[in-house]
């Protein structure tokens, strides 16, 4: 499947059925994208967190946090995060963003992939409090990391997998969470570390 060139020269449309799909390279130039993730890095409060698997604590494959607006406590794979407050860079970046998505973000999900031993397995953002249709804005900064969509119905083998690079937004919303799965897969490739910003709209 070929990625369109729409009405910005810097937007690319994914032409995937049942979804609404668009990349930003870019976004953020380089020397924007070296600030925040070094202030991102430092300032964010990174944790460690673990699913309960089969009575087994495992630690997810990656470094998380959870800032936003106060009183959207949000549910992510059986983990109650409350939101911490917004950091300066933190609503630079966002106030950025809402000129292209055009909401309110109240919340952001942030990961620090650290290697390519750090990832996030298929799944769907479609939490009950994102919404029917959730809109999800998506910033990377650091390292290239491969994102890969699959069609959540087995019955049809599609799949699309993108580079994400410093400085990219990809923004997903419409049925986009309903019919497709999206993963950040595991790589021996060397790979720098990278941090990832999904601002989301809590209801
Ligand atoms: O790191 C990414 O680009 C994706 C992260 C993601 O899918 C999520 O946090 O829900
Ligand atoms: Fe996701």
């Amino acid at each position: 499947m070929s990625e369109q060139l729409t009405i910005f020269s810097q937007e690319e449309k994914l032409n995937l059925p049942h979804s609404d799909i668009k990349i930003y390279r870019n976004f953020f130039d380089a020397k924007t994208s070296d600030y925040f993730f070094s202030q991102l890095e430092k300032e964010i409060n990174w944790k460690q967190e673990y699913i309960k698997l089969y009575g087994k604590e495992n630690p997810v494959p990656r470094l998380t946090a959870w800032y936003g607006d106060k009183g959207y406590s949000y549910t992510y794979s059986g983990i109650t995060m409350n939101p911490e407050p917004w950091t300066n860079s933190l609503l630079e970046i966002k106030h950025k963003i809402e000129t292209i998505a055009q909401v309110n973000f109240n919340s952001v999900l942030l990961n620090l992939y650290r290697d390519g031993n750090d990832g996030v397995a298929w799944h769907s953002d479609d939490e009950p409090e994102l919404g029917k249709h959730p809109i999800i804005g998506s910033v990377s900064l650091g390292g290239e990391r491969r994102f890969s969509f699959k069609y959540r119905d087995k019955s049809n083998p599609e799949r699309h997998d993108i580079n994400l690079k410093h400085g990219d937004f990809l923004l997903m919303q419409g049925e986009t969470q309903q019919y497709w799965y999206h993963q950040i897969p595991k790589t021996k490739k060397s790979v720098l570390p990278r941090i990832n910003l999904t601002f989301r709209v809590i209801y």
